[in-house]
């Protein structure tokens, strides 16, 4: 059963209208700026247009060719020659699409188009609370621990974001699909930015309305996608890289392993349903699993990236960034494993931690990444095969190449020589952490880099983002050039030598080390 509510647009219910089922939340036409004030425009920054209203071409006055509709910017009352016939004020104005606001089944609620749309027609914006980045992250755990599941927190840009959980307007019940008839889009209105939702298509009364969130997953459960268009993809976030190293299932010739059963979750009021797991084909990536996570040791001596699979970028301008977190118990058994240790690895441990951070564009979970996996900073590449990160915080053990310094010390002739790699390892380690904290400190700005063709990284997060990595690339060389100066030019002296020198009695190593 759907059930409808009759809501047009601008819409003043929310805490003073009870519906039932409908979660509490204060209704509101505009952001609401009670964490930083809002930008007050300085009449040298405000936009103004050429446009001059003529009554016998209603499109004179702010239309299409209009200077500022060009730029995303909205007209400035008072400052626009078309006065009260511009058109170019539609997020102040509140210039809506009739909409209604209904029950769908396993989404919670949704939005309706109430009248025809045409393409390109401001639907509706997307108000709440501004807020930075770090109250996001902050707000989403607090939700997460009041079990919300509803997700309702949009990127702004590198710095902020827009929470409409207890504030917002109609715009927050429009759900995802990954084949939407809406999109999001930009635009600056008196100084500040604001997030519509426009139509994409011709959109028929009665239609649902939905966007792609381009939805950013972060941990936590994994929402089922319920959209059903043909080209779904299986999971809210599943093309979202946190998502997709958490739960890149592996395809190495043969050595695959499968997911028997996967987490089903449905939207807020639903509880999860009585669905049945079902198999699930492991040759797709979009499988996911959430909570507890059974595999063995698992090796892979020899990864290879296949570069030619880009990241996919979308031109939607925002994304839904805090998930839903509430977890449904899961088992997933990960089959046939295979080890394979290689003799040629043997002077390099089996860590998580890759030596060289170039080969591996991975980025794991925003509370527990490693930056030195990842240097990739902005559109581009990204490895195909990254997961080694699972729920709970355990990693997929994956044999990668990292010097063991206390062992190559074994190899060394001279104490000079292993106190050497001892301080590049130390160094080296250090770059690593220096690496994570910044990364930590930056991937906000990254990340939205990366979804939103109109932002850009500020110059002072790529010049920390390169230095630290210089420095992480620059320690790596030391150590290992260190290791292979001291192993040729220093090497342990065969047993007689090393007997009546020192005493040694690694025969065997010293043996394999020079034949
Ligand atoms: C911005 S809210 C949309 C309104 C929401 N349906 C409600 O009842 O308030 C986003 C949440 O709706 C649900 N949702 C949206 N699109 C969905 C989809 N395609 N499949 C499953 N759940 C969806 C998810 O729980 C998501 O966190």
């Amino acid at each position: 059963m759907i059930l409808i509510f009759d809501f047009h647009a601008p819409f003043h219910g929310g805490q003073d209208q009870q519906i039932e089922g409908l979660p509490e939340y204060i209704h509101i036409n505009r952001n609401d700026f009670s964490y930083r004030k809002h930008i007050k425009q300085q009449e040298e920054d405000i936009a103004i247009c050429e446009c001059k209203y003529d009554a016998n071409d209603p499109d004179s006055a702010c239309g299409e060719a209009c200077l500022n509709v060009l730029t995303s910017t909205e007209c400035t009352p008072g400052y626009c020659r078309c006065g009260l016939f511009c058109k170019n004020q539609r997020f102040q104005k509140c210039e809506y699409a009739k909409t209604k606001l209904f029950r769908t089944e396993g989404r919670g609620w949704g939005l309706l188009a109430d009248e025809n749309i045409k393409a390109g027609r401001f639907v509706i914006e997307y108000c709440g609370e501004v807020i930075s980045w770090k109250e996001a992250r902050g707000r989403s755990q607090v939700y997460a621990s009041l079990g919300l599941k509803d997700a309702f927190i949009i990127s702004l840009n590198g710095s902020e974001c827009i929470d409409a959980t207890k504030k917002g307007s109609l715009g927050r019940f429009i759900n995802h699909s990954c084949q939407p008839n809406c999109e999001t889009r930009k635009w600056t209105v008196l100084g500040e930015v604001r997030v519509g939702i426009f139509a994409k298509q011709d959109i028929s009364i009665g239609t649902e309305l939905a966007y792609n969130y381009n939805f950013e997953w972060y941990g936590g459960a994994k929402v089922r996608c319920l959209c059903g268009a043909i080209s779904c993809s299986g999971f809210l976030g599943a093309k979202s890289r946190g998502f997709q190293e958490d739960t890149y299932l592996w395809e190495d010739g043969d050595d695959r392993y499968s997911v028997e059963k996967i987490p089903l979750y449905d939207s807020a009021e639903d509880e999860p349903s009585s669905k049945l797991p079902r198999v699930m084909d492991y040759s797709k990536p979009e499988f996911i699993s959430h909570g507890k996570v059974e595999y063995t040791t698992a090796v892979d001596a020899s990864v290879e990236y296949d570069t030619s699979v880009r990241y996919e970028h979308q031109l939607e301008s925002t994304e839904l960034v805090v998930e839903a977190v509430d977890s449904v118990p899961v088992d997933l058994v990960i089959n046939e494993i295979k080890t394979e240790v290689s003799e040629e690895t043997k002077l390099f441990t089996d860590g998580t931690q890759q030596a060289f951070p170039q080969k591996n564009a991975m980025i794991p979970h925003i509370q527990s990444n490693s930056a030195s996996q990842n240097n990739h900073i902005g559109p581009g590449h990204v490895a195909k095969k990254r997961s080694k990160h699972f729920p709970n915080g355990r990693s997929k053990p994956v044999a990668q190449k990292q010097v063991d310094a206390k062992f190559v010390a074994q190899f060394l002739g001279s104490e000079e020589a292993r106190e050497e790699v001892f301080k590049y390892e130390e160094e080296k380690n250090q770059a690593s952490s220096r690496l994570d904290s910044i990364y930590d400190e930056i991937r906000p700005a990254i990340e939205e880099h990366e979804r939103d063709s109109q932002d850009s990284v500020p110059t002072e997060v790529a010049r920390k983002w390169i230095g630290a990595n210089c420095s992480k690339m620059k320690a790596d060389f030391n150590l290992y050039s260190s290791i292979i100066r001291n192993i040729v030019c220093n090497p342990r002296k065969p047993q007689g030598e090393a007997k009546a020198s020192e005493g040694g009695d690694n025969e065997n190593e010293t043996k394999d080390l020079i034949t």
